[in-house]
């Protein structure tokens, strides 16, 4: 990209909230209600997804393709310029855009993220509205499932939405929120079944406060001024990463060359926290699974570390796609309508996993 800030139609102070929680807890689902619910506004939507292959973006509701950015880099890295580069291609668009929504991956620290947009130039160019914080009420308990994210995610968060009331005892969603207030004393908490909450008492309502990161914002920029000055650092991207960094779903790409903006931050990974241990794994085939061999891959052979699994089900059998849902201690499996030719794309995720295992499994599964 080498067009200056100055000559792009950029819209300022573009309202922004940023949806976290951890793996499962209804943040698709919260975004959807958003999208079935916002009425005139138009609202662009960033996924940014733990793996591979964009499954949740497929389960958007949103009838407009062109409002859903991808950026699937790694988005914990702080000061991101897969980040900064999402933002700028909803910012540059043509057709009006009234409000971003960010969904994060299940495993991100979100303070990396709410850095990115108070100490970069998007500042300037957006206004941080709120960061919500979807809780699963049934699963998560006070050890945040042994995640330091997760952790983070709870207190970093402006608003937080106890989901899942329907698959909680009220005993234990009262527990649940005094745990929180030991967080964040003074949390906003709401309840949601299928993240249905009035949205006017989450977008626009401007309760993140920047001034509370002024300090971590300034060492921020402190820091990528010494990584500018010293480029000693090594500049290793490379954790997590994996192989295809920037997927695009859009055939009609505005610049295919996200990795070398203007804008270049340096950073060192001191912080980083290595997606607590998870990993996803990707399968995906262009043949049909036979319907009897899955289900006794999910009864027999799925890994009890297996913490969360989405998939697109494509069965021999069957006219409609399959839409998978694996969270916690349940399942279940949705059939619909195709809306692109059929085929099997599946991410499970969790701790120690075993890939090959997982796969060879799954490809025995095919028809
Ligand atoms: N019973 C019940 N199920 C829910 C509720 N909200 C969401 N779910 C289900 O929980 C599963 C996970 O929901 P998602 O919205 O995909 O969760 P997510 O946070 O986006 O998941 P990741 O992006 O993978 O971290 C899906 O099967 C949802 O249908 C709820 O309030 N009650």
């Amino acid at each position: 990209m080498t067009s200056s800030l100055s000559e792009l139609p950029l819209k300022r102070g573009m309202p922004v909230t940023i949806i976290t929680g951890f793996l499962g807890s209804g943040k698709t689902t919260l975004l959807n209600h958003i999208l079935s619910n916002c009425q005139n506004l138009k609202v662009a939507i960033l996924v940014n997804e733990f793996g591979d292959i964009n499954i949740d973006s497929q389960l958007l509701v949103s009838m407009d393709e062109d409002m859903v950015e991808l950026s699937n880099g790694c988005i914990c890295c702080t000061i991101n310029d897969g980040l900064v580069d999402a933002v700028y291609n909803v910012l540059e668009r043509d057709d009006r855009v009234d409000y971003m929504v960010i969904e994060t991956t299940g495993v991100a620290d979100p303070l990396p993220i709410i850095l990115t947009f108070l100490g970069t130039e998007l500042r300037d160019l957006t206004q941080l509205d709120s960061i919500i914080t979807v809780v699963d009420a049934e699963t998560f308990t006070p050890d945040h499932f042994d995640s330091e994210a997760a952790f983070k995610q709870i207190a970093y968060g402006d608003i937080t939405i106890l989901n899942k009331t329907d698959l909680a005892d009220p005993d234990q969603i009262q527990n649940l929120e005094a745990y929180i207030r030991t967080v964040k004393e003074c949390a906003r908490i709401l309840h949601s079944q299928h993240g249905k909450v009035p949205l006017p008492l989450i977008l626009d309502v401007g309760y993140n406060n920047p001034e509370a990161y002024a300090d971590l914002v300034q060492e921020e920029i402190e820091q990528s001024q010494h990584d500018r000055d010293h480029h000693s650092h090594d500049h290793h991207e490379d954790h997590t990463h994996h192989p295809h960094e920037h997927h695009h779903h859009h055939s009609h790409d505005h610049h295919e060359d996200h990795t070398h903006h203007p804008h270049e931050h340096h950073h060192h990974h001191s912080d980083h926290l290595d997606n607590d241990g998870f990993v996803s794994i990707a399968f995906e085939s262009d043949r049909p699974f036979d319907v009897h061999k899955f289900e006794s891959f999910l009864q027999e052979q799925l890994p009890q570390e297996v913490f969360r699994a989405k998939g697109i089900l494509w069965f021999a059998d069957s006219e409609l796609r399959h839409i998978f849902q694996l969270s916690g201690p349940r399942f279940d499996i949705q059939a619909e309508e195709w809306r692109t030719s059929p085929s099997n794309q599946l991410v499970f995720i969790g701790r120690n996993l075993d890939a090959e295992n997982l796969r060879q499994n799954l490809k025995h599964c095919l028809a």
